[in-house]
């Protein structure tokens, strides 16, 4: 199956979930068992935490997601060491069966666009299955990522309502005839998904919109039936299994929900020993907490 859209419904459908794990590795919460024999001073060193430690967390939540989401910074930081990070990552997911999603928000002019497009969706090393696209720059950064998503069966999800506290201060704009900004997005959106419905009624272009504005979502999905929602803003950042259900089509599907902290570093919740927990008490900590997403995503979307 070749089409990014038929990929995720047939996976979530067979997997009973529609919950994403954001790997957004951050040295300071990782635990003394995951950094034992490496100087996470040194980029090597932090590197090797970091794959040892994104392995820990794929091996708990595989079973509960449909795909994994690598959040770039996490491993820029770390120079050509963090990107060595991701490219073992990504190789890791795919072994255990999981679609990548590169959480990059890249868009720039033409030309660079289709080169990040190559490197996001094309056969590279940190390439994977799908690739979140800044849009501020206009069609001629969105459509390069688009065109490479469209040929290659992979998929983009387009920046439209993001789930951060000030994201209405350009995204709510009012244009001249009186509809918002990212409203007008989503119907250019809906135009250059049709191209690519796939047999699940899903397009390759699917849209960016947080967890944390569920009456904006509403809208969003009227106009936008054939997109495949990327919801970030679960969990740590305060948006709540209740409020997804405007996310999701009449079927319950159509929406892949992500979560980051809230899941990754769910062994902090057993106390001020988290530090010294072993690889195993970290790894229950983790599955139970992507487990516990997982039903109570599915409670809203009626797949209980
Ligand atoms: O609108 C957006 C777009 C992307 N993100 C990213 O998702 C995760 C969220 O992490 P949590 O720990 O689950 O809050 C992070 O990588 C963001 O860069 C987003 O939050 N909102």
């Amino acid at each position: 199956m070749n089409h990014i859209g038929d990929r995720l419904i047939v996976e979530g459908r067979r997997k009973r979930t529609a919950l994403v794990v954001g790997l957004d590795p951050d040295l300071r919460y990782i635990p003394d068992v995951v950094r034992q024999g490496v100087d996470p001073e040194t980029g090597e060193g932090a590197a090797e935490a970091i794959y040892a430690f994104n392995r820990i967390v794929i091996d708990a939540v595989a079973e509960h997601v449909v795909a994994v989401k690598p959040q770039l910074a996490y491993y820029e930081i770390y120079g050509a060491d963090g990107i060595a990070a991701l490219e073992q990552t990504i190789r890791y997911a795919r072994s255990k069966g999981l679609l990548v999603l590169n959480d990059a928000k890249r868009g720039d002019i033409g030309p660079t666009s289709a080169a990040y497009a190559r490197a996001f969706l094309g056969e590279g090393p940190i390439a994977g299955d799908m690739v979140t696209v800044n849009p501020f720059l206009g069609s001629d950064g969105y459509m390069p990522f688009i065109e490479a998503a469209e040929a290659a069966g992979k998929g983009v999800f387009v920046l439209l309502k993001t789930s951060n506290p000030s994201s209405g201060e350009l995204q709510d704009l009012k244009l001249g005839d009186g509809d918002k900004l990212y409203m007008k997005l989503a119907a250019e959106l809906g135009r250059l998904g049709a191209r690519s419905v796939g047999a699940h009624g899903y397009s390759c272009v699917g849209a960016v919109v947080g967890g944390t504005y569920p009456e904006e979502a509403a809208a969003i999905r009227a106009a936008l039936p054939s997109a495949i929602f990327l919801v970030p803003g679960y969990g740590a950042q305060g948006g709540t299994a209740e409020a997804l259900r405007p996310f999701f089509d009449a079927r319950g599907e159509g929406a892949i929900i992500s979560s980051s902290r809230g899941i990754i570093y769910a062994y902090r919740n057993l106390g001020e020993q988290w530090p010294s927990l072993s690889e195993a008490e970290i790894s229950l900590a983790i599955g139970e907490e992507a487990a516990r997403a997982k039903e109570a995503i599915n409670a809203v979307r009626g797949a209980g």
